[in-house]
């Protein structure tokens, strides 16, 4: 069974654990620690991602991609950027070729 919603539900537990208690709450403990840890704990989980794309199991892939997705939105929630700013960017290149994207953001 899949939520279509479940990366908004889950940017929204998110930033309700802001201020929380870093002893109960593993998102509390990554606000708590600050941007640049967050932003280690994203690439770490990228690299662990990418292993397991080219060595693992498609199973084993998508369990580390749902620890980069979950990392990726607490980072969102800790720069202020909500998922729907990162929707409005994706459905503003519906249509428009990659190649094409990016010489329009080359020239900008
Ligand atoms: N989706 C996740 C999720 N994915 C991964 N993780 C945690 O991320 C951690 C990654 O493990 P690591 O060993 O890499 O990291 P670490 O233990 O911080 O170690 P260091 O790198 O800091 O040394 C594990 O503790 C995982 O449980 C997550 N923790 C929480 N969530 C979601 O966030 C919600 C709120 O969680 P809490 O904030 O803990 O209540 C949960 O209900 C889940 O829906």
């Amino acid at each position: 069974m899949s939520n279509p919603a479940i990366l908004d539900d889950l940017y929204a537990t998110i930033l309700s654990r802001k201020g929380g208690d870093p002893d109960s709450s593993h998102t509390a403990r990554l606000f708590h620690k600050g941007r640049a840890k967050i932003a280690q704990k994203v690439g770490e989980e990228a690299v662990e991602t990418v292993i397991e794309a080219m060595a693992g199991t498609p199973e084993k892939l998508a369990s580390e991609s749902a620890d980069l997705l979950y990392h990726l939105l607490v980072l969102w929630a800790d720069a202020g950027v909500q998922p729907a700013d990162v929707y409005a960017i994706l459905e503003g290149r519906k249509g428009v070729s990659g190649i094409e994207e990016k010489k329009n953001r080359t020239q900008t």
